[in-house]
């Protein structure tokens, strides 16, 4: 675990004792909009995403932000703006790859549920390309297509039975996960694809998990897929490109994920190695572009020492920050302006009732009611799997570029929660 001499994640730095991202000063942050808070700096977004450019350089390639990790609009936009397409799963997030002007050619959809009203949309504006899941969402993705006089550009999602070593419940790769169509029947429902008049064969997917913070994975979905792909093609089904997923880890607790261009010049190695050199490849990052440029910020209510555990409330919660909730997830939590004494051990955790609504555990840190926390690598799967729950309004955020800090989200009302709702006559 780190200690609190551990490095802060990029573009976060103390100057005279104050949590400073970029060259905005977070207590002012909170002091101006209130907690919680979300802060994302820009330069960690665009020096995340510069890496895989490095690592990719010279290749034909495209970088599809799985927007999953964080879709608010802002940083779309930073992302589209910088050169990514956007990887979708819902209709909704094709929504949001159209308002932010992302070029339809340039969206990936994956996902093993996509219905045929989705299927339809994604169509009619023209998507670059559909992940396809099953052999049965084949049949039907053809089937619209048909209907509607197009052809569908497609991949299958492969599942390479590789074990990406990471949480359970993030880890798509195994036989035994809901996602990809099983190794042995691949090449067969390539044949079968390419029968389709509904579908037009373009590439092959595979993505092995999430927060993986080895290489080793990485190199043997590699080899399982240009496995597939030789056999696809001998089989006289081209293929244009290669869907690496995406899935590379963050640092959250001393972790030491390869960085993406290191990860690329071993994968590209492999790949020329075995014969595959000239191939479009397509990546699907999520977390790594995003997680660790983000904070959360949150304000200390009230100090509850006791027998067997010291509980240290916060104004933020499960609702805000749902990871160590659903997987016990170790998030780094500091002071925004540290104090010189020597604290306490605390569980820090959140207004929602709940016993699982808990943000860190064993937590030492020196504190006052009213002090200013932040919570690290809370760019990803944070804002995005935020909920309502206890009619909580979702937490505001803020971009911070340079000096400059713009908000990209206003903090959500009660009445914005029941917009939707009817009252009884
Ligand atoms: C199909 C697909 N692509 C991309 C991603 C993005 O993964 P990550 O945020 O781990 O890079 C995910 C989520 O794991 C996914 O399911
Ligand atoms: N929600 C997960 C990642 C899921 C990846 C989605 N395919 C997390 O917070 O770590």
């Amino acid at each position: 675990m780190p200690s609190p001499s551990t490095p802060l994640p990029p573009h976060l730095v103390y100057r005279d004792h104050q949590l400073v991202m970029e060259d905005v000063a977070l207590a002012s942050l909170a002091r101006a909009h209130g907690t919680p808070l979300f802060a994302y700096s820009k330069a960690a977004i665009l020096d995340a995403l510069a890496a895989y450019q490095r690592g990719l350089a010279g290749r034909p390639h495209l970088i599809c932000y799985a927007m999953k990790a964080n879709s608010s609009l802002a940083i779309l936009q930073v992302l589209v703006r910088a050169g990514c397409g956007l990887d979708i799963v819902s209709g909704g997030e094709l929504e949001r790859a159209l308002a932010v002007g992302c070029d339809p050619e340039r969206i990936i959809f994956s996902g093993v549920g996509k219905t045929r009203s989705e299927m339809r949309h994604a169509l009619q504006v023209g998507i670059g390309c559909f992940n396809v899941e099953s052999e049965a969402e084949l049949e039907v993705l053809d089937e619209v297509a048909c209907d509607m006089g197009l052809r569908a550009p497609v991949s299958i999602r492969v599942n390479p039975n590789v074990d990406a070593k990471t949480h359970p419940y993030i880890s798509t790769g195994l036989k035994g996960n809901k996602f990809g169509i099983a190794h042995e029947r691949v090449v067969q429902t390539y044949l079968r694809a390419a029968a389709c008049k509904g579908l037009r064969v373009a590439g092959i997917d595979c993505h092995i998990g999430s927060q993986i913070t080895e290489t080793g994975p990485y190199l043997d979905a590699m080899d399982r897929v240009l496995e597939l792909v030789d056999a696809i093609e001998a089989a006289g089904v081209p293929l244009e490109h290669i869907d690496f997923g995406g899935g590379l880890g963050i640092d959250y607790a001393g972790d030491t994920p390869p960085s993406a261009d290191a990860l690329w010049r071993q994968l590209l190695e492999r790949i020329d190695a075995r014969g595959h050199g000239h191939r479009k490849i397509c990546i699907e990052p999520g977390r790594s572009l995003v997680g660790n440029a983000g904070v959360c910020l949150t304000e200390v209510l009230y100090l509850k020492p006791g027998d067997q555990k010291n509980f240290l409330i916060v104004d933020a919660a499960m609702n805000d920050l749902p990871r160590p909730a659903m997987y016990e997830a170790y998030h780094r939590i500091v002071p925004v302006q540290p104090r010189d004494e020597p604290g306490l051990v605390w569980d820090v955790v959140g207004p929602v009732c709940e016993s699982g609504d808990w943000l860190g555990r064993d937590r030492k840190l020196a504190v006052k009611p009213g002090d200013l926390l932040a919570v690290l690598s809370a760019g990803a799967y944070c804002m995005s799997m935020a909920s309502n729950y206890n009619t909580r309004g979702r937490a505001m955020e803020v971009l911070v570029d340079g000096d400059q800090a713009l908000v990209i989200r206003q903090r959500e009302s009660a009445q914005d929660q029941f917009r939707m709702e009817q009252l009884l006559p």
